[in-house]
């Protein structure tokens, strides 16, 4: 007993306010919650988190974009290269944004393209999930499923993308802070963020 409140003194961000989950619910209606950012932010695992504390259902576009093609992206890269990768997944992600409400993780590359982020913006409601160099790195650097990072410094590469990407991430309706902190901490600040925006319509709606 004694150490059940002990964990709930020590983690009590990990747990959205059901008050926030229904806010969030409202605010996201029937439309995807579509997380983007960087390789390593944490889109897939925190997506996955988000989509149950809301109770809907999760997709990640680049596992989409495998069982389709039957490939996996290295392999679409090595095959058909970037070009035709990122035309497979702007038309994987247009679809995928007919059907909601779900949370829809994207590849690190999806919101880059103009079309795809136009699609995203319009008809999604968009998370940057928003992450240091290291805390990347540390992700990145244990597994090597990443063509883009195929490079002599792949972290040099990485920082790359990192100045290339952030001004364009920025433009997602809300961003959240990813790091090594518990992930159902990050995702439950996700919903409380998604509240958030709830109570802003509430206020102008209220004038
Ligand atoms: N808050 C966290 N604490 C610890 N590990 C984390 C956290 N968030 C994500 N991770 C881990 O980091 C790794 C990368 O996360 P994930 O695959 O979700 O990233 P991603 O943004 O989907 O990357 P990609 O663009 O390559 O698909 C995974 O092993 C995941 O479990
Ligand atoms: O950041 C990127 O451009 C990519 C990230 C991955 O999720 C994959 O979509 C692919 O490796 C490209
Ligand atoms: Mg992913």
């Amino acid at each position: 007993m004694a150490r059940g409140r002990g964990r709930q003194l020590t983690q009590p961000q990990a747990i959205a306010p059901e008050q926030d989950i229904e806010k969030a619910r409202r605010v996201l209606g029937h439309r995807n919650l579509v997380f983007v950012g960087l390789m390593g932010a944490g889109k897939s695992a925190i997506g996955r988190l988000v989509a149950q504390m809301l109770g809907i259902p999760f997709v990640d576009s680049d596992h989409e974009i495998e069982r389709v093609s039957r490939m996996t992206i290295p392999e679409l890269f090595e095959a058909y290269g970037e070009p035709e990768f990122r035309a497979l997944e702007a038309r994987v992600i247009k679809r995928l944004l007919k059907t909601g409400p779900r949370v829809l993780s994207t590849g690190g590359g999806a919101f880059m393209n103009d079309t795809t982020r136009a699609m995203v913006l319009a008809n999604g409601l968009s998370v940057w999930l928003k992450a240091d160099l290291e805390v990347l790195w540390t992700r990145v650097s244990k597994r090597d499923s990443r063509p883009l990072l195929k490079t002599a410094n792949p972290k040099q590469t990485l920082s790359d993308l990192l100045d290339q990407r952030y001004p364009v991430y920025a433009k997602a309706d809300v961003t959240v802070q990813s790091r090594d902190d518990d992930k159902d901490i990050i995702a439950a600040e996700t919903v409380m963020a998604l509240a958030r925006l709830d109570s802003r319509q509430e206020t102008v709606s209220d004038q």
